[in-house]
C-alpha cells in the first residue's frame, strides 16, 4: 500500500521534449521540441502516457528529458554516442570471432579485393574501422595497393599492429589507432573500403564516421566499397515465434493465462527481434527493397529520417504477423567489365551474423493470395543517442474481401 501511494504522488513528472514528435495513430500525442509534459504513467521504458494542454496520449520516452536542473547535469555527462561502451565492445574478442567466423561475409570482402586486384595495384587504400585487419590484409596480400592506412578507434588497434606483422605486411599496412574523425592521414585516398553495417543496416550509425572520412579523405573520383545498399522487408509469417511469446499465455497447464497477453506484447513486440531467421516459406509476397543508398552521395543529415514506401502483393493465404528486414550491400567493380559483388544478408542467402530482423504487429491478421500490403517505413534517428533510432511501419491491407485494414507501429532500436 505504502509502495503504491508513494508511486502515485511521484506522478505526474515535468519532462520537455527534445525534439519534434509526429504522431501516428489517435493512442500516441504529438509534440514539438521545447514542449512541456506532463507524464502520468511510464507503462514500458520506451513508451508513456503523457499530457499536452489537455490532451493525452503515448509519446517516445527518449525525445524527452525530465524538466530538473538537478538532473541535466548527469545526462550532459552522458555520451550520446557511447562510444567507451561501443569501442570498448570491439576492444574484446568476442564481436571480432563473431564477424571473422561469419564466413559469407568475410569471403565476400576477400572476393571484392581478389576481383579487382589488377586495379588496386599502387593504390592508396583507406580501411576504416579495421578491427583485426582482416580487409587490410586481403589487401596486402592478395593486390599490390601502395599503402593500407587501416584505421580502428578500440584497442585491439594494438593487437592488430602485431598481426600485420607477423603476416609480414607491415611494408604495406599502416595501423592508425583512434577515431576517424580525428585522424590525420598522410595523404588522400584512392579507396575508402569499411564493413560499417548494422541490423537493418543503419543501426549503431557507424556509417556516419564512413561518410565523414569520405567526405574528408577520399580523392576526387575516388572508389566507395561497399558503393551502394539495400534495405529489404517482406510482409512474413513467424508463427512459432508467435506461439512461443504469445499464444503460451492462452492456456498453460489448463490454466486461464491470457491476461498476460497484453503484458506479453509489450514485453517481447515491443522492440524488434534481431538475429531471427526466416523460412523464405514464410515470406508471404516477394520482398521489396525500401531504401537505397548511394555511398557517394548520401549525405549524414540524410540519415536523420529516411523513409521507403512499399506494395507488396500477397502470393498465398497465411497469417501476418510482421514484416522481416535484411539488408544488402553492393561492390562496384574496378576492372573493366568486371561484375559487382553483393554481400546478401537475406534469406534466400547463405546466413550471415547479421541474421534478419523482425517487427511483428501486435495482432496478426489472415490475409489471402492476390491481397495488397502497401505503406511506408520511417527510420528516425535518434535525436540524443546517435546510435540509435526508431522504426515506423505503416500499412494498409486491402483484400479481396473487401476489407481494408490500416495500422502503425514504432519500433525503438533500442532507444
Ligand atoms: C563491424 S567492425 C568491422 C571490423 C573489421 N573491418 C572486420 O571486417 O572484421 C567495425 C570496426 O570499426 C571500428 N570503428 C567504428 N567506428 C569507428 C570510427 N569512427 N573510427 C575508427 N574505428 C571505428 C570498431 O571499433 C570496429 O572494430
Amino acid at each position: 500500500m505504502q509502495a503504491e501511494k508513494e508511486e502515485e504522488e511521484a506522478f505526474p513528472e515535468e519532462y520537455v521534449a527534445l525534439c519534434d514528435f509526429t504522431a501516428s495513430g489517435s493512442e500516441q500525442l504529438g509534440f514539438s521540441t521545447g514542449d512541456k509534459l506532463l507524464v502520468h504513467a511510464k507503462p514500458s521504458a520506451d513508451w508513456w502516457w503523457a499530457e499536452l494542454q489537455g490532451v493525452i496520449g503515448y509519446v517516445p520516452a527518449s525525445y524527452l528529458r525530465q524538466d530538473a536542473a538537478e538532473d541535466e547535469e548527469d545526462t550532459s555527462l552522458e555520451d550520446p554516442w557511447q562510444d567507451d561502451e561501443y569501442f570498448g565492445s570491439y576492444g574484446t574478442l568476442r564481436l571480432h570471432l563473431e564477424m571473422l567466423s561469419d564466413r559469407s561475409r568475410t569471403e565476400t570482402y576477400r572476393q571484392v579485393i581478389v576481383s579487382n586486384s589488377a586495379s588496386l595495384r599502387n593504390k592508396v587504400v583507406m580501411d576504416l574501422g579495421c578491427g583485426t585487419g582482416i580487409i587490410s590484409l586481403f589487401c596486402a596480400q592478395l593486390a599490390q595497393p601502395s599503402v593500407v592506412y587501416a584505421v580502428e578507434a578500440s584497442s585491439m588497434a594494438e593487437h592488430t599492429r602485431q598481426l600485420v606483422k607477423q603476416n609480414g605486411c607491415e611494408e604495406v599496412v599502416t595501423v592508425l589507432q583512434g577515431r576517424a574523425e580525428e585522424l590525420e592521414l598522410p595523404e588522400q585516398a584512392d579507396i575508402l573500403v569499411s564493413e560499417w553495417m548494422g541490423n537493418c543496416l543503419l543501426f549503431e550509425f557507424m556509417v556516419e564516421s564512413v561518410l565523414l572520412a569520405r567526405d574528408r579523405w577520399l580523392r576526387d573520383g575516388g572508389v566507395m566499397w561497399p558503393s551502394s545498399a539495400a534495405l529489404t522487408l517482406v510482409p512474413c509469417q513467424a508463427d512459432s515465434y508467435y506461439s512461443e511469446k504469445m499464444a503460451f499465455w492462452e492456456r498453460p497447464y489448463g490454466l486461464d493465462f491470457t491476461p498476460l497477453q497484453p503484458l506479453a506484447q509489450q514485453e517481447f513486440f515491443t522492440k524488434p527481434k534481431f538475429s531471427h531467421l526466416i523460412d523464405p516459406k514464410d515470406c508471404l509476397s516477394a520482398p521489396c527493397d525500401v531504401i537505397c543508398l548511394n555511398m557517394y552521395t548520401v549525405q549524414v543529415r540524410d540519415l536523420e529520417e529516411m523513409e521507403g514506401e512499399f506494395k507488396f502483393c500477397v502470393v498465398k493465404p497465411g497469417v501476418f504477423h510482421g514484416f522481416t528486414a535484411w539488408f544488402t550491400v553492393q561492390f562496384e567493380s574496378l576492372e573493366a567489365g568486371g561484375a559487382t559483388v553483393e554481400l546478401d544478408t537475406g534469406p534466400n542467402s547463405d546466413p550471415t551474423h547479421w541474421k534478419q530482423t523482425l517487427f511483428m504487429l501486435d495482432n496478426p491478421i489472415h490475409v489471402y493470395g492476390g491481397d495488397s500490403i502497401r505503406g511506408n517505413i520511417v527510420l528516425h534517428r535518434n535525436p540524443v543517442w546517435r546510435r540509435h533510432m526508431t522504426v515506423t511501419l505503416h500499412w494498409n491491407i486491402n483484400s479481396s474481401s473487401d476489407n481494408c485494414q490500416v495500422g502503425t507501429k514504432s519500433f525503438p532500436m533500442w532507444r
